[in-house]
């Protein structure tokens, strides 16, 4: 069953033709990975799906609810790791983490129990007081990790994973999103680094200049990519 699901997506910023004729569908506890070039549209499709970038046309919907129809229930149908962190300034760590339990009306036992399993693995349990400013980029992706792993959402959309992390948190996060996946989330991600979502991602989108060029499943995009060295 199709939990996302992008019927003729058009977008245009300032006059520009951004995102064209976009169809696309991701199912239920099952990973898409979205490629293309730079400037091909990954992020904007994120943006688009969350909110922030109008659309001229379209219809988008998770497990059925319609961006249109209800923004509130449709919001809280996913949970979204932006390729940058986007942190408040006059938030905490922790203040930013109980935002998030608020948000999706996370029960405070599982929500405490998650934070600390996070902090800790993620090494930042010392920095629960700072302000963003007070912390290094890593850290910051680190915190803004975290909040998108905190709720149980039907859909994880990432853009850009592992941007700004080192290594071991790195593998944190694909950790995370295997045993998310094994949960039955479904994640939406984009990536430039196909080699190290490849075991976790079932099908593919690949975009170039704003509209979608081929799509399937994941290893028909590998057989592509070894034909055509790309
Ligand atoms: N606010 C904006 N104003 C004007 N053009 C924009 C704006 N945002 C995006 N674009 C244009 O839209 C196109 C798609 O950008 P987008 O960021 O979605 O690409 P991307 O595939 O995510 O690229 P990258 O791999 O570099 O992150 C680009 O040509 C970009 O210049």
């Amino acid at each position: 069953m199709a939990v996302l699901t992008l019927q003729d997506i058009a977008v245009e910023i300032r006059d520009l033709k951004i995102l064209q004729d976009i169809h696309f569908s991701v199912d239920e506890g099952s990973v898409t990975a979205l490629i293309g070039h730079n400037g091909a549209g990954k992020s904007t499709i994120m943006k688009t799906i969350i909110g922030w970038q109008e659309k001229r046309q379209g219809t988008i919907k998770i497990n059925n609810i319609s961006q249109e129809d209800d923004f509130l229930a449709f919001k809280r149908q996913y949970s979204y790791l932006p390729e940058e962190p986007l942190l408040l300034s006059e938030l905490t760590v922790y203040q930013h983490f109980q935002l998030y339990a608020k948000s999706y009306q996370i029960e405070k036992d599982r929500f405490e129990e998650r934070v600390q399993t996070y902090i800790t693995d993620l090494e930042i349990k010392d920095k629960m007081d700072e302000y963003p400013e007070a912390l290094s980029k890593g850290m910051r992706q680190k915190v803004q990790t975290i909040c998108a792993l905190l709720p149980d959402t039907p859909l994880l959309l990432i853009d850009e994973p592992f941007m700004g992390l080192d290594y071991y948190a790195m593998d944190y996060l694909q950790g995370a999103m295997e045993r998310k996946k094994k949960e039955g989330t479904s994640i939406l991600l984009t990536t430039h680094q196909l080699e190290k979502v490849q075991d976790i991602a079932d099908q593919f989108v690949m975009l170039k200049h704003g509209k979608v060029v081929d799509q399937g499943p994941i290893e028909s995009f590998q057989e592509l990519a070894r034909r055509n060295d790309i």
